[in-house]
């Protein structure tokens, strides 16, 4: 039967990154991204973005919601001090294969928990099944229309510290106008927008920093 883009996208990683090099396994996806097969990874415009709040933020515990094939998962994870935690969540069991073997290749996996899953399921559960109290930063990158019933849950469940950091992609397109409206105009956030690009495309895009006051 035919691969799936996913698969093809390993493939393509197996055959021109270098194992145990997470720069290589960033380039050659994007470089699949760019010559072979769009793909809905963050890609490398935003991932700049991405890498730098992470850098800035320095977490000791990580969460990611929609691993997808682990791009972003791969970004963050090899810009992580020894120690942090760092959970990812993919609801689909195909691309969470894929993304275990991109992140193996990387040679991230001890500092991954990669769960399958959908996140509202999760995030309840996540103090008792991985210890974790707060986080330091949540990337949020799944259904555009969790984004905003999951910073309630998260809220709910007292998942926030005050300076935790929430950086949610896609909040221009495919577009997050709820979550947007929601961030802005709560009093218990200091948000930021980041101008960027729809990931390979020239496409408006990017990407919303919010900071949890307390
Ligand atoms: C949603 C996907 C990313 C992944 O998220 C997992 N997922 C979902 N809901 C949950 C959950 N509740 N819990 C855990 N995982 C979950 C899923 O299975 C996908 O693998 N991302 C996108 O759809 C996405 C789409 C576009 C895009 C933009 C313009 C176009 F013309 C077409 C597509 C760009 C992006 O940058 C995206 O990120
Ligand atoms: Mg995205």
């Amino acid at each position: 039967t035919r691969s799936t883009r996913p698969q093809r996208m390993l493939k393509a990683v197996q055959k021109n990154a270098i194992r145990g090099n997470p720069e290589s396994v960033i380039s050659a996806i994007d470089y699949f991204c760019k010559h072979s097969e769009w793909a809905m990874n963050v890609g490398d415009e935003k991932g700049c973005i991405l890498d730098s709040v992470v850098t800035e933020v320095d977490p000791s515990t990580v969460l990611e919601l929609g691993t997808y094939c682990g791009y972003s998962t791969v970004r963050i994870a090899r810009l992580l001090s020894p120690g942090t935690k760092f959970i990812t969540v993919e609801f689909n069991p195909a691309s969470a294969e894929v993304a275990r073997k991109i992140i193996a290749y990387a040679g991230l996996q001890d500092k991954v928990t990669l769960v399958e899953g959908a996140s509202g399921d999760l995030i309840p559960q996540i103090k008792k099944l991985y210890g974790i109290t707060t986080f330091d930063f949540i990337f949020l990158d799944h259904w555009k229309d969790r984004y905003l019933p999951d910073i309630k849950l998260f809220e709910e469940y007292g998942l926030l510290g005050k300076g935790s950091v929430l950086l949610a992609d896609n909040v221009i397109c495919p577009g997050t106008p709820e979550y947007l409206e929601y961030v802005r105009n709560s009093p218990r956030y200091e948000s930021r927008y980041y101008p960027s690009h729809l990931e390979y495309t020239k496409v408006e895009d990017g990407l919303e920093k919010s900071l949890f006051l307390g």
